[in-house]
């Protein structure tokens, strides 16, 4: 049941754009209540850290972003909860249906955590602080385009490039400053050169989106409904899928299939996690110095890391690694007080590392 609450503030008026039925059109802000708080989605932790580039903070504890043809604003209101503005919609029952898929509100985060933690000491420990992080259900193409975008990426880039093939789709309007539009379909993406691209500064990512959007184009039945589909598959026929796409790598692929395939066992593997896995899932394998020069993260070396994730922390492994992730993010890194569990190598591990040590110092 949505109730209005009490925050009427609304620092950021948005624009309102001619012939669209705009439902914040000359009304004070109400905030609309979810029935979920802070420990369940805390939205600095989860907006800002990497999962979508295409929602913007937009005031205190307020991001806004486009849930498929919607616009919304989120807000952490004051007693801890979240409420929620629509901008734009064409249907307000169907715009909330939409933003709590898009929230994957029926996964409890508190019991996962929970379940998280009494596997790994030292999860529980980050946890503490880092509460709320929660995983996003995006839309499989948008999801695909912006993950294409972050390879060998920084954030602010990977912004601007996924602001530039937005604005390639519908207008749904301003906030704070920023405009907003639904993800272009793939006729409109299929418009879009890769000169353009270039010139837009995508480098040759350029090559690989074109690639993807007409690879996508050519599938029976439709490109949205073949990524669409990949939601029922078992997560390595889904990887599979995505890994056909030209340019989709390990990573890539299990980012999408993570944050838009519901695989909530996918786990993508950089070097930070790489280095995570060593010290929290205890792989001698990796410990060891021989696995320093395996230290490129090809397939194997990326399955290998996200089966032992999912060893340690169950079939919701993907959603461990995203708050393991955001605790080494610049944001967020130096706020974490250092973790007082110890951790127990096993004392053939820590030999090897004296070992390995002392080879360092000797090529120094
Ligand atoms: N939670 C995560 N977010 C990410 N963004 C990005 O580019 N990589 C990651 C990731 O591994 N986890």
């Amino acid at each position: 049941m949505v109730e209005p609450c009490g925050s009427r503030v609304n620092p950021m008026p948005p624009v309102i754009r001619a012939n669209r039925k705009n439902l914040a059109a000359s009304l004070p802000v109400v905030w609309k209540r979810l029935d979920i708080d802070k420990s369940e989605l805390n939205l600095p932790l989860t907006f800002p850290t990497g999962q979508t580039f295409r929602w913007k903070r937009t005031g205190h504890l307020q991001y806004t972003g486009p849930v498929g043809p919607h616009l919304v604003s989120l807000r952490q209101l004051e007693d801890g909860t979240v409420g929620y503005h629509l901008h734009f919609s064409e249907d307000e029952d169907e715009a909330r249906i939409d933003l709590l898929d898009f929230l994957n509100v029926h996964i409890s985060l508190k019991e996962l955590w929970g379940e998280f933690g009494r596997a790994d000491p030292r999860f529980a420990e980050l946890a503490e602080n880092l509460e709320g992080a929660r995983v996003l259900r995006q839309e499989p193409l948008g999801c695909l385009i912006q993950f294409i975008c972050s390879s060998n990426n920084n954030i602010g880039r990977i912004t601007g490039m996924v602001d530039f093939i937005s604005s390639k789709g519908r207008v749904l309007g301003t906030v704070g400053g920023y405009d907003f539009f639904e993800f272009p379909d793939l006729e409109t993406l299929a418009r879009v050169s890769e000169g353009e691209l270039r010139g837009a500064g995508f480098g040759y990512r350029a090559k690989y989106i074109v690639g993807a959007v007409e690879a996508l184009a050519l599938k029976p039945g439709g490109g949205v409904e073949w990524l669409t589909s990949l939601r029922k598959s078992e997560l390595g026929g889904a990887i599979d899928g995505l890994r056909s796409i030209a340019g989709v790598g390990p990573k890539v692929a299990a980012c999408v299939a993570l944050f838009s395939l519901d695989k909530h066992d996918s786990v993508p593997v950089d070097t930070h996690v790489w280095r995570i896995a060593r010290r929290h899932l205890l792989l001698p394998e990796l410990t060891s110095a021989a696995a320093a020069a395996a230290a490129r993260l090809t397939p194997r070396m990326h399955s290998y890391v996200g089966e032992a994730f999912v060893r340690k922390y169950g079939k919701y492994a993907g959603w461990a690694q995203t708050l393991l992730f955001i605790s080494q993010l610049p944001s967020q890194k130096p706020m974490l007080p250092p973790l007082t569990t110890e951790l127990e190598l096993p004392k053939e591990v820590l030999q090897l590392q004296k070992s390995g040590n002392k080879r360092k110092k000797k090529v120094s």
